[in-house]
């Protein structure tokens, strides 16, 4: 039985993954941590993750980016392996993420899904033939209005597999209004749409010459989010220190 965490436990992530886990009897949620109390748990709950001295072998994160240095240095003090999924990390925060992974086992990743996680592949192929064709590289992201960061962290991640592919050549562009210029061929459009419920859709849009290769994953609910890092979490617990990311967890099957 695995023992795990839940950093951010009363948002709506951290409800999913309470629901997925009571029904899940590989693994137990020994504790939460939210400072939000208007939820009824059947664990003890932690306004602060310091505050929270129970044993545990994971802990998974889906909380707020200004959260994610102290949960770090916690995950470091107990040596305790860590999924990290919340998104809007500034560079600070990466260069922290690296640290850690030098001390316990890290895995991050801005999007939890099969889907997602295969797009990424996908994307590397197709970008490795179009963009030498000469097609333009813009990704559109759509979400609920609650979202606080943009543009997502799975558009990030998705340019970042296409710029991988390219030998990082591409920049990319969040905003065209402040300049009157044509775009430059080596440059990745990032566009983020708020609104309503939807839960999550990222379109990757290569376009020629009188061709356009459109590629989308649309998330239909939260649960595949949360059914990614419960797996996660069990690959993840009792690993060594290192960086991990979600092909690990689908290479190893789970
Ligand atoms: N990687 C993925 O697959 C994936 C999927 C969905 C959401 N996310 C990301 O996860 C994060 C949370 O998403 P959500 O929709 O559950 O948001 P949410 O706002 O519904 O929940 C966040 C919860 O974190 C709590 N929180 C705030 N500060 C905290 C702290 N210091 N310690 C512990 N908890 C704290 C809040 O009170 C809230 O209950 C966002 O960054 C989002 O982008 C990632
Ligand atoms: O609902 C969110 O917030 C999501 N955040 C992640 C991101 O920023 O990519 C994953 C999709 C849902």
């Amino acid at each position: 039985m695995v023992r795990m965490i839940m950093h951010g436990c009363n948002g709506k992530m951290g409800q999913v993954i309470t629901e997925i886990c009571r029904k899940d009897s590989e693994i137990e949620i020994v504790a939460g941590v939210d400072p939000y109390t208007g939820v009824e748990n059947a664990y003890p709950v932690f306004s602060s993750i310091e505050e929270c001295e129970v044993e545990a072998d994971v802990v998974v994160d889906f909380a707020a980016a200004g959260a994610v240095d102290s949960l770090l240095d916690y995950c470091v003090k107990r040596r305790l392996p860590v999924v990290l999924c919340t998104t809007g990390l500034n560079e600070a925060q990466l260069a922290q993420v690296e640290e850690t992974g030098r001390q316990v086992a890290v895995l991050k990743s801005a999007n939890m899904s099969l889907g997602v996680n295969t797009l990424m592949d996908l994307l590397k192929s197709a970008a490795k033939v179009l963009a030498t064709a000469g097609f333009d590289i813009e990704i559109v992201e759509k979400h609920h209005n609650q979202k606080v960061d943009a543009p997502s962290g799975t558009a990030l991640a998705l340019a970042d597999s296409i710029n991988e592919a390219l030998d990082q050549a591409y920049e990319y562009k969040y905003d065209r209004t402040q300049e009157r210029k044509k775009r430059d061929k080596k440059e990745i459009g990032i566009q983020a749409v708020r609104g309503g419920s939807i839960v999550g859709e990222h379109e990757v849009i290569f376009a020629g010459m009188d061709e356009v290769i459109e590629m989308k994953h649309t998330a239909y609910s939260k649960s595949i989010f949360g059914k990614g890092a419960v797996e996660a979490a069990k690959f993840l617990a009792g690993k060594p220190a290192g960086r991990y990311d979600m092909k690990d967890v689908i290479a190893a099957g789970k």
